[in-house]
């Protein structure tokens, strides 16, 4: 047998495991590194996070990828530069977080890796009949387990296609196996650059699960940020849309996009929810001359609109749920506050440091929980494949030598 097949086996048979868990989302700030101590799988899955960090990217790593990234058309030699060029980065980045915490990479069992989403198109976007949903996602295994001599497994998203989904949201797997419980209905939500959401029923009954992208979370708010307020790269607690109005005219339009008329599960990215969807609502309906102020009230509230839409969409017919938030958003106030206004069933949103995982570490935690059921999982396997959740085992192994 090869001595990595061994290892591998080995790390799947222990008790517990140390896996790193990346993400890079689509607001790229940074790299999230959650390490996490992990034991059992499915059901049993128990997490403790040892220790997370965010590696801030700099101005370089935003102004590279933002070359390439969600663009239609860009520069196919740079996107197979930036291929082992960011895998490399991740991997001194994991470097920096292990040494800063004191961890030697032999502990390690392995690294889960998500990469860095370039392009993201369902075909409810790209509406072509020849072909199914594409993802890309940049940043290649290979380099960060040669960079750090850890096993890294990586690239989750294709399986979740070539079985049928849309290669997102994938959270759907960790949020059902860690936050599935018998007492409440649970909706987690995520609001990074774009917002999704699980449904978790208190039945924990798999084929009532579901999943979804909501919309834009942060994305064009972020983006309106940096292009008008540089060199500020977001909306810090939501000082600059406290400071406006919200122009009614403009919402109404922002919200009409045919993806928020699709049923879910759907998926959508900043391909679709950028600067030029803002323009284009602005010139429909003669806003372009508003303040920076009143656009970015207008952007938190629009976000805010969409968030509470689908939360009430989901437990329209339930005596009761619990909302989990996640992600950067739950740090702007004035969001929150809209979707609390919005959502007149809930008296509290939560977070999910309430059931044990930081809010800015659970997408990271997420990746762990998909490399340890590559790893070690398999015997009780989740899906529901009617709301476009395949039951699968995602993740490709990338050997350090
Ligand atoms: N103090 C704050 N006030 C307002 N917004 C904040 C604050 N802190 C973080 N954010 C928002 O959170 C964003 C980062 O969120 P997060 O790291 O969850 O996104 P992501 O993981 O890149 O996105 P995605 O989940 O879409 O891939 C920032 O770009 C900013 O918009
Ligand atoms: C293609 C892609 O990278 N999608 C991300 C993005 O960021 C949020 C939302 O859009 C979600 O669908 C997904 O990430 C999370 C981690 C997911 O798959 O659950």
């Amino acid at each position: 047998m090869h001595q990595h097949i061994l290892q591998l086996y080995n790390s799947a048979k222990k008790q517990q495991r140390l896996i790193i868990g990346l993400m890079s989302g689509t607001s790229l700030d940074g790299l999230d590194v959650a390490l996490c101590k992990v034991s059992g799988h499915g059901m049993d899955t128990q997490i403790d996070v040892l220790a997370f960090h965010t590696v801030d990217y700099d101005g370089d790593y935003k102004q590279k990828i933002k070359t390439v990234f969600s663009k239609r058309k860009c520069d196919l030699e740079l996107v197979t530069l930036l291929h082992p060029w960011v895998g490399q980065l991740h991997g001194k980045m994991v470097l920096q977080c292990l040494a800063k915490w004191g961890v030697d990479a032999a502990e390690i069992d392995v690294i889960a890796s998500h990469g860095q989403t370039i392009y993201h198109c369902p075909k409810n976007q790209h509406k072509q009949t020849d072909f199914n949903h594409g993802t890309l996602q940049i940043g290649d295994s290979d380099h960060l387990a040669v960079t750090t001599g850890i096993t890294t497994i990586g690239d989750f998203r294709q399986k979740h296609i070539a079985a049928g989904g849309e290669g997102a949201p994938l959270a759907v797997y960790g949020d059902y196996l860690f936050f599935s419980s018998l007492t409440e209905n649970r909706i987690l939500l995520n609001m990074g650059g774009i917002a999704n959401l699980t449904f978790l029923p208190q039945s924990a009954d798999a084929s009532a699960v579901f999943s979804s992208d909501i919309g834009p979370g942060n994305t064009i708010m972020d983006a309106y940020v940096q292009r008008h307020f540089a060199p500020l790269q977001y909306d810090k607690d939501s000082l600059i849309a406290n400071q406006g109005q919200i122009n009614q005219p403009l919402l109404d339009e922002l919200c009409q996009d045919e993806f928020f008329y699709l049923d879910f599960p759907k998926t959508t990215g900043p391909e679709v929810f950028n600067l030029a969807y803002l323009h284009q609502a602005q010139t429909i309906t003669n806003t372009l001359q508003l303040s920076h102020e009143d656009v970015m009230a207008t952007l938190n509230r629009f976000s805010a609109m969409m968030i509470a839409q689908a939360i009430n969409q989901c437990s329209e017919k339930l005596a009761d749920v619990t909302v989990y938030a996640s992600g950067g958003g739950i740090h702007n106030p004035l969001l929150m506050k809209h979707i609390l206004s919005l959502c007149p069933q809930l008296h509290e949103i939560k977070n999910t440091h309430a059931l044990g995982i930081d809010p800015d570490a659970k997408e990271a935690v997420l990746f762990a929980i998909l490399a340890n059921e590559c790893l070690a999982g398999g015997q009780q396997r989740f899906g529901n494949q009617a709301q476009g959740i395949p039951i699968i085992t995602m993740g490709k192994v990338s050997f350090a030598d």
